[in-house]
């Protein structure tokens, strides 16, 4: 849907869509609708077109991707129609400009934001590209060089990064009305020539260097994306802006977009989309209680025992994710060194890169706060336990924890296969305890699976399940049962390859071949970096290490 209405001279579309404005095909009517009431209207001598709510437009709207998707008009129409509007539009962006959102604007003969506002063509994420003129818009107003930074990795950008290299026109504090900023702004355009607005009619200022942009990218793309089909066909997109007329460069994106649009390799990736979003909807099964009405306890100080591999990740998640008390537990004095200055190191890398700013690199060194006993613990908030995987040291930790811990608060343990109750039994308040189960390198892998004990009572649930979030992670609930989900999967995975190097592969290949796949690191790489030994316990566990077996015996006997 979109609203319209007309205030001095100007008339306001505003997409009306919660919760992010996607351009439905009901949402796209809304707006040809109003933009033909506003032609027509003499009173009207501008337009402004906004978003109600939290955002501008996040873009097409992607559960339409099978079917209704082909309804007049469709976006790529859309974006024609608002171009050759005779009377000037204004896109009044704040939250979000994101895929076909951004693409609108584009097409739109202005553009101001907010500062606080976000900007994207992250359609390469969802394993397609932008289809309703994205490739071939924005190379006019910005370049091929840096529209294939845009396009081709969907990164987002701050409105204030689009303001300097054209993108944006006016740029307005971030508590300001964005509808009467923009209002104000239309008014002020009145009359002018639209000549040099529409950005399709604009000639792209670096086509002359196309061929050697391209070459740069494709070398990036081919390290960065490996195995994914649309970063390359972006690129070729963008280049074909260079090429060719608008009007066959538009040709050429379409068959771009109907190409990708379908491959298996975007359908996984939007079902990863939703995927991701649905999981942070839990529910305990047969019980009704669900993230909806179970709230979590405020945590304020956390505390990490053990800095080994593990433990250092978890600590770097939780100072990034604003956490002002970090205590850290490591009896190893060369371990609890080592942990700590590679903590400092990656914080130095990120103040360095621009990630942090040197104050919050400050702060989180500040928040960092070595402890030598478990009385020193007594007020903490959340414990998150990840030292070796032995049942019997975690059995030992989790008793102390029991005795000296407030009532309330969290006992965590990060095991990637022991039996979460058979820990918590050994504490005075079983409910109070949970799995935390990070992968390597805690600090950048996007998944957390939180392990629900039989006991763990809903609020430590919906606590755990919080801190995943504020630590910007993929934070699935999931039972309690040996390896849990993602090492049962994983474990399939590592029998297959380990089959491979009894057949006489070498590790090295193994991981090649994986990583041409698509795999970010090989299997044997991520072995390395785990620590084999934690397989190799977890076999032990199961005597499954009976090293009398000759290589080709069931998997099961040796
Ligand atoms: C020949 C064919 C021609 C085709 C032409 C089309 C071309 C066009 O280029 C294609 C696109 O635009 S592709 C699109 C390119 N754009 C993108 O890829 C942007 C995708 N969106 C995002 O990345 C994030 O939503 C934001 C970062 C924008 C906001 O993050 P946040 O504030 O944490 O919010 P949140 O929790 O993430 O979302 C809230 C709810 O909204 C839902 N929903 C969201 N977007 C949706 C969409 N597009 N659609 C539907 N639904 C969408 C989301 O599932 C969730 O639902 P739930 O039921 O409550 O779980
Ligand atoms: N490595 C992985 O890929 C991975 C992934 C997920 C989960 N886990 C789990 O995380 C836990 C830790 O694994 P890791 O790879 O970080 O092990 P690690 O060997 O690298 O580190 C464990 C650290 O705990 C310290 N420690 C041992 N007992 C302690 C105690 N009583 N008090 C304080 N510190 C103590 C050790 O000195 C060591 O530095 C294990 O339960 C493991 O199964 C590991």
């Amino acid at each position: 849907m979109a609203n319209y209405s007309v205030r001095n001279q100007v008339a306001i579309i505003s997409l009306c869509s919660p919760p992010v404005n996607a351009l439905s095909s009901d949402v796209r009517r809304g707006i040809l609708d109003s933009l033909k009431k506003a032609e027509q209207d003499v009173k009207v001598a501008a337009i402004v077109i906004c978003g109600e709510g939290r955002t501008f437009c996040v873009g097409a709207d992607i559960t339409e991707f099978k079917s209704e998707f082909k309804t007049f008009p469709n976006l790529f129409e859309l974006v024609d129609i608002l171009e050759s509007s005779p009377k000037p539009i204004v896109a009044a962006i704040h939250g979000h400009a994101f895929g076909g959102g951004l693409e609108v604007a584009l097409a739109c003969h202005y553009r101001v934001a907010l500062s606080s506002a976000k900007l994207a063509l992250p359609e390469v994420k969802l394993g397609i590209l932008p289809g309703a003129g994205g490739t071939q818009r924005l190379p006019r107003l910005i370049g091929i060089d840096s529209s294939m930074q845009w396009i081709a990795f969907g990164d987002e950008y701050s409105a204030q990064i689009a303001a300097n290299i054209g993108i944006i026109d006016r740029i307005f504090p971030s508590n300001a009305d964005i509808l009467e900023s923009a209002v104000q702004y239309a008014q002020s355009i009145i009359g002018k020539s639209l000549i040099n607005r529409r950005v399709s009619k604009l000639p792209v200022k670096d086509a002359s260097k196309v061929s050697h942009i391209m070459e740069k990218y494709k070398q990036i793309v081919g390290k960065k994306s490996r195995g994914a089909i649309a970063p390359m066909v972006c690129l070729e997109a963008i280049k074909h802006a260079a090429l060719l007329p608008y009007v066959e460069g538009m040709k050429k994106e379409r068959m771009g977009i109907e190409a990708l649009m379908g491959s298996d390799q975007s359908k996984s990736l939007i079902y990863m989309f939703f995927a991701e979003r649905q999981v942070r909807n839990w529910t305990i099964p047969g019980t009704g209680i669900n993230s909806k009405n179970t709230k979590p306890i405020k945590v304020e100080k956390v505390a990490v025992i053990g800095l080994g591999t593990m433990g250092r990740g978890i600590v770097l998640s939780l100072l990034k994710a604003g956490i002002k008390h970090v205590s850290v537990m490591e009896l190893n004095k060369t371990a609890r060194e080592n942990g700590l200055l590679f903590i400092k190191n990656i914080l130095e890398g990120y103040a360095a890169r621009g990630t942090i700013s040197e104050t919050q690199k400050r702060s989180m060194v500040d928040a960092l706060k070595p402890v030598s006993n478990f009385e020193m613990l007594k007020d903490t908030d959340l414990v998150i336990e990840a030292v070796f995987e032995s049942m019997s040291i975690k059995k030992d930790i989790f008793a102390k924890l029991g005795q000296v811990c407030k009532p309330s608060a969290v006992l965590a343990t990060n095991t990637s296969a022991l039996d979460v109750d058979e820990i918590a039994m050994v504490t005075p308040k079983p409910k109070q305890v949970v799995g935390m189960h990070f992968f390597a390198p805690a600090h950048v892998m996007k998944l957390l699976e939180n392990v629900r004990g039989s006991k763990s009572s809903p609020q430590v649930i919906a606590t755990a399940m919080n801190m995943g979030q504020r630590m910007g992670k993929v934070t699935v609930l999931v039972g309690n049962c040996h390896g849990f989900v993602g090492n049962r999967m994983f474990r399939h995975y590592t029998v297959e390859t380990d089959f491979m190097l009894e057949e006489g592969a070498y590790p090295e290949q193994v991981d090649t071949v994986l990583k041409k796949f698509g795999f970010a690191m090989g299997r044997y790489q991520v072995g390395d970096l785990s620590g084999n030994d934690i397989g190799y316990r977890m076999r032990t566990k199961f005597e499954m290490t009976n090293k009398q077996q000759p290589p080709g015996a069931p998997e099961r006997e040796r």
